[in-house]
């Protein structure tokens, strides 16, 4: 059991890229911590500086009180789980798990019972002696699991450990993960470009953009305070609607204050369809370009009227005067209505024109 501390943390790779420009994080012990960002954010060096198997060029990584930045991978008393798994193909499933603990020089007793334990744990008892290709894609990735838990490190580190698997499975397997940390309740680091597995499975989370943390907490906060326009486009799917303040129609609404911070978000799901304009609240009237029907909801894209200009470049950008709106229930206006959406004040988010400061609504 270990915290985890990331203190001012960087890395230039030889050559002179810049991959982290300084990230401060700060896991408890026990809790879970999804880095989360697109591609090429620096999530994957991060844990790997944390891991040992990238060299840290500035600040410090903390395991449980002691530094770590000049310490061995092997003496770090982690173990990582890799998106590929990483098993030995020509090894039964017990010899999986058992190698490690018996490099170290393990008694076999012990090795045994580890074994077994995590087995049963994992639900993989019938399947010890057999090999990685007669297992299915969920079963490998339990092995892996399985290869950790028996080290019982201070901390798991996760590199997207779920994306070699199929959507449904994917689901599943999110949900054993979360199970199984909160019962052996060690400190684990997750990284995945995914924001609803991160949202759903982390205590912490750190959104992360070019190399910098954009914000730390926990997810629920986050999506409803989004710190920056990134945010606020990456965390949620469909994406937050971002609008200009300045455009006429929203401007007339809104008072001075907030007319000047220059961009203006309202999640899909917080907009009604309604001919009222609420006090305090901000009315759209769009054109209903397409609908779609998933299941029990369904979203709306809209045309605004008037063009707009582009806001602050972000993840998930809708075009200029595209607007979603998710409804519950499977009745939709017709494409080509006119209709007019709502949303009240707690649910407006104001950024200022660069998309980098939330402001009060
Ligand atoms: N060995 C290396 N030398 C130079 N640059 C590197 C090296 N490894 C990674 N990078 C660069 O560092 C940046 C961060 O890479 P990293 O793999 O950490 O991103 P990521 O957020 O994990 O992305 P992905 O989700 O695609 O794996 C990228 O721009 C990448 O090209």
């Amino acid at each position: 059991m270990a915290n985890v501390t990331l203190r001012n943390v960087r890395k230039t790779y030889t050559g002179g890229f810049e991959a982290i420009k300084g990230v401060n994080v700060d896991v408890a012990d026990g809790q879970f911590c999804v880095l989360v960002g697109p591609s090429g954010c620096g999530k994957s060096t991060l844990l790997r500086m944390v891991a040992g198997l990238e060299t840290v060029t500035g600040g410090e990584i903390d395991i449980g009180g002691r530094v770590v930045n000049q310490i061995e991978p092997a003496d770090r008393d982690i173990a990582m789980v890799f998106q590929n798994y990483a098993l030995y193909p020509h090894m039964s499933v017990y010899n999986n798990m058992a190698y490690g603990l018996r490099n170290r020089g393990m008694a076999e007793t012990e090795v045994k019972s580890r074994v077994e334990e995590a087995a049963r744990v994992l639900e993989l008892t019938s399947m010890l002696e057999r090999k990685p290709r007669q297992l299915s894609g969920g079963q490998r990735q339990r092995v892996a699991m399985g290869r950790a838990i028996v080290r019982q490190p201070k901390v798991f580190l996760f590199d997207e450990p779920l994306s070699n698997l199929d959507a449904k499975l994917r689901i599943a397997m999110r949900v054993e993960i979360r199970k199984l940390q909160r019962r052996l309740n060690t400190t684990s680091i997750y990284v995945t470009h995914d924001q609803l597995e991160a949202m759903t499975l982390a205590d912490v989370l750190v959104v992360m953009n070019g190399g910098q943390v954009e914000q730390v907490g926990n997810p629920l906060a986050i999506y409803e305070k989004p710190a920056t326009t990134f945010v606020a486009s990456f965390i949620g799917a469909p994406p937050m609607n971002l609008m200009s303040t300045r455009a006429d129609e929203i401007k007339s609404q809104l008072n001075g204050a907030a007319t000047e911070a220059g961009i203006l978000g309202i999640r899909p799901e917080d907009f009604v369809i309604t001919d009222q304009t609420p006090a305090g609240g901000v009315a759209l009237p769009l054109t209903v370009e397409a609908i779609e029907r998933v299941g029990a909801e369904t979203f709306i894209y809209g045309s605004r009227e008037q063009e707009e200009q582009r806001v602050a470049a972000t993840p998930g950008e809708l075009p200029p005067g595209e607007v979603i709106v998710r409804i519950p229930g499977t009745e939709a206006p017709a494409i080509g209505a006119r209709i007019r959406v709502a949303a009240i004040r707690p649910k407006l988010h104001l950024f200022s024109g660069d998309g980098r400061t939330r402001l009060e609504a």
